[in-house]
């Protein structure tokens, strides 16, 4: 199934020329199974305007029903599907395992599209696969038909995105996405934060300098994403052994495992609308099976 690359250049398998299309001119009419996107576009004066239809393929899964949530009172509240954008820049294991629950109902969510600086990557190829446009950004030298930060705000709002995951993706999240998704952008990071995080602190980088420092403990820790690099809140961490034999793969593969299980369990919570924020700041997870209870 083939599905669309956004950027700037915003290529398509239309017979359109690729070229710059101005955003404003793009609508995306969702329908249940399929975004068509009308593009009304005028190019250079030289060219002429035209106008064209290009229907993108979301994935193929059928439609779920919103989730019910029980209240204490037994009144049931419908808690609207949330649609996600995920980010990434490598392998993606995280995107396709919460695209999975996405797709086997264990996640009150959809994965609607797939954000990348690396075009070529594991994660793109899988969400092309599965039909998910993949929209990419920045805009670099290497990339110049990445979005701004501007246009990627309009694109994913134009997508209807409640909330953006980030995982594996190793580019600095600019001030104008994060002020336009408040509480809404969440991050995994494989280490115990605040300890291994920051810049120049990621992938393999992390296990090394955890194993090299003699620490006894490791795991993943989901946050909410600020200005900085691994400051944000944190919502949800898991804790694993580091072994004396442990290599950085070893221990890689370890918390990897966790990050898996935790941030399918964090998005369902964020999905079903059970994060609370204490007076103090910091976000809680209702408990599903106890709703006195957080965590
Ligand atoms: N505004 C934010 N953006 C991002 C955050 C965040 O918390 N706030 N988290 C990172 C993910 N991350 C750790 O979890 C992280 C990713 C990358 C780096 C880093 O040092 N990157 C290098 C460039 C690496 C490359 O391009 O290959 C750098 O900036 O020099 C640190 C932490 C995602 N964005
Ligand atoms: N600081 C950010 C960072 O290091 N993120 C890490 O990148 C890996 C991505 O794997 P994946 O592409 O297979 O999900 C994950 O281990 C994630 O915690």
């Amino acid at each position: 199934m083939e599905a669309q690359t956004f950027s700037s250049g915003f290529r398509s398998n239309s017979t359109i020329p690729s070229t710059k299309i101005p955003l404003e001119r793009v609508s995306i009419t969702p329908a249940p199974r399929r975004l068509s996107l009308r593009l009304q576009h005028s190019i250079s004066s030289q060219r002429v305007l035209s106008t064209g239809r290009l229907v993108c393929k979301n994935s193929s899964e059928r439609v779920k029903p919103n989730v019910v949530i029980g209240e204490e009172d037994d009144s049931k509240a419908v808690v609207k599907r949330k649609k996600l954008a995920v980010f990434v820049s490598g392998g993606g294991s995280n995107f396709r395992s919460i695209h999975e629950a996405c797709v086997r109902g264990s996640v009150n969510g959809d994965v609607v599209v797939l954000v990348t600086n690396k075009e070529g990557c594991g994660g793109a190829k899988y969400a092309r696969d599965k039909g998910i446009p993949v929209i990419l950004f920045p805009r670099i030298r290497e990339e110049p038909d990445g979005l701004s930060p501007k246009d990627l705000v309009t694109f994913l709002g134009r997508f209807g995105v409640d909330f953006i995951l980030l995982a594996g993706y190793l580019k600095l999240i600019p001030v104008e996405l994060i002020r336009a998704y408040p509480r809404s952008i969440l991050n995994i990071h494989p280490s115990l934060l605040p300890a291994f995080g920051g810049k120049g602190y990621y992938g393999m980088k992390v296990h090394k300098a955890v194993i090299a420092s003699g620490a006894r403990y490791s795991g993943p820790t989901i946050h909410f994403v600020d200005e900085h690099y691994d400051t944000g809140r944190i919502l949800a961490q898991r804790v694993v052994p580091v072994l004396a034999s442990d290599t950085a793969e070893d221990l890689a593969a370890r918390v990897l495992k966790e990050e898996h299980q935790l941030y399918i369990e964090v998005t369902a919570a964020l999905c079903e609308e059970r994060i609370s924020w204490r007076e103090d700041g910091v976000p809680l997870i209702r408990s599903k099976d106890n709703p006195k209870d957080y965590y």
